[in-house]
């Protein structure tokens, strides 16, 4: 395993990659994130017809809200509208567009032939678009040659990542399903940063001093992409088959935390009897990602951090783990409902979108996927 961490990823090339949502939360991660990346060069920028037009520290200099500047390379570019056009030259497109416009957006740049990584609710659920979380379930990017067969393409196609709360969870429960077999029933309540709702977001007299148990449209995308990137690629590679046992329910909160989403678990394995406590611990710890055993650049050298300090994880404290590509671990207990109950913690705009999109690019590079 330590070998394969070592490896350094080694392209054939380097990739120009366009941002489509630049100036949002989502659009200034990938930018950060980006800044030095080894052989992914920004060279286009696309937001709003309100934006456009102008250099992007012009567009982005109320919401920038990254606690390191914009980076030089970026600042003077000149912000295009979401036209495939306007990308030309770029060899694939990364997505922070708002769901209301994506839909239509990226199904154009895909049909331009385009490779598009999204981060939006739009496609998540569509039976040829993978859902990949890359510490879960990189084998789904294969059902991109179908869907360039289905729509006739060269190189385009969507591959979307999860929501950011789906995203935390389905790392701990991969490892769990890896090592005990298929899980029936997971209830999970979650208490997310208000970064999640972008910006604006949530207006202040909302959020400070208090707890909000209603994220719209939440629970529900929790509740049924779990089973997508937690299933299988079907043997002849046109689509995918959900665990049979699996049922989720999900509770979501927003709560006045700046970046960081925390989750309570409770899980309930589909064998009898359940591992223990300690094989539950070293299951998680023993967990190596497709993202670190496919080598790729951004991958954290640990997947799964496992804390036993009894206050952990916290957001203020733990959400670097793994460079915020990593999901923090804690509390991990018998539960008297179900078997096993633990907390998680995990960067929502970096593992759980930019850092994400960014590592299913690179391992579509390993993968030979970008032409
Ligand atoms: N924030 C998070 O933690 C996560 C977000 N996501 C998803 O990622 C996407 C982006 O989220 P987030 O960054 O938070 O959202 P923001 O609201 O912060 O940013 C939205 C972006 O979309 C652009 N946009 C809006 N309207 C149009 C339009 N008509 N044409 C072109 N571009 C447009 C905006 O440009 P302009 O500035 O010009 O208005 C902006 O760049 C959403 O789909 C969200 O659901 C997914 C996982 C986590
Ligand atoms: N709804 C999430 C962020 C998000 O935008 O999710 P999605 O991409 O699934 O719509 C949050 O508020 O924390």
């Amino acid at each position: 395993m330590a070998q394969q961490q070592q490896q350094q990823q080694k392209p054939p090339r380097t990739y120009n990659v366009g941002i489509l949502g630049a100036t949002g939360t989502v659009g200034q991660r990938f930018i950060q994130l980006l800044e030095n990346h080894p052989f992914f060069n920004v060279t286009a920028l696309g937001a709003s017809p309100r934006s456009a037009g102008k250099p992007y520290a012009v567009a982005a200099a109320r919401s920038w809200k990254q606690n390191t500047a914009i980076p030089q390379n970026v600042a003077a570019a000149i912000v295009q509208t979401c036209e495939p056009a306007n990308f030309a030259g770029c060899d694939l497109v990364f997505s922070g567009l708002d769901s209301d416009v994506a839909g239509e957006i990226e199904t154009a740049f895909m049909k331009a032939d385009y490779a598009v990584f999204s981060n939006a609710k739009n496609h998540r659920m569509d039976p040829i678009v993978p859902l990949v979380v890359p510490l879960v379930n990189s084998s789904h990017l294969d059902v991109v040659h179908h869907q360039r067969k289905v729509h006739r393409l060269q190189s385009g196609f969507i591959v979307t990542n999860a929501n950011c709360a789906t995203t935390g969870l389905v790392v701990p429960l991969k490892a769990l399903q890896d090592a005990f077999g298929p899980l029936s029933r997971v209830a999970v309540t979650t208490m997310q940063a208000i970064s999640g709702a972008g910006y604006p977001g949530v207006p202040s007299l909302d959020i400070l001093g208090n707890v909000v148990p209603y994220i719209s449209g939440e629970e529900d995308k929790l509740e049924t992409e779990c089973a997508k990137i937690l299933g299988s690629v079907r043997d002849d590679g046109t689509g995918f088959a959900n665990p049979a046992e699996l049922r989720v329910s999900a509770s979501c909160y927003r709560v006045p935390v700046i970046d960081g989403h925390t989750e309570s678990v409770m899980v309930e394995f589909a064998n009898r009897p359940p591992p223990s406590i300690e094989q539950v611990e070293a299951a998680l710890k023993a967990y190596v990602s497709d993202a670190q055993t496919i080598g790729v650049n951004s991958a954290p050298e640990q997947s799964i951090v496992v804390m036993t300090e009894s206050d952990r994880p916290q957001p203020r404290l733990d959400i670097w783990v793994g460079r915020g590509n990593a999901v923090a671990v804690g509390r991990l207990r018998k539960c008297n409902v179900l078997d096993i109950k633990f907390s998680l913690l995990s960067h929502n705009t970096i593992l759980g979108a930019a850092g994400s999109s960014i590592m299913n690019a690179e391992i579509a590079v390993a993968k030979n996927l970008i032409k």
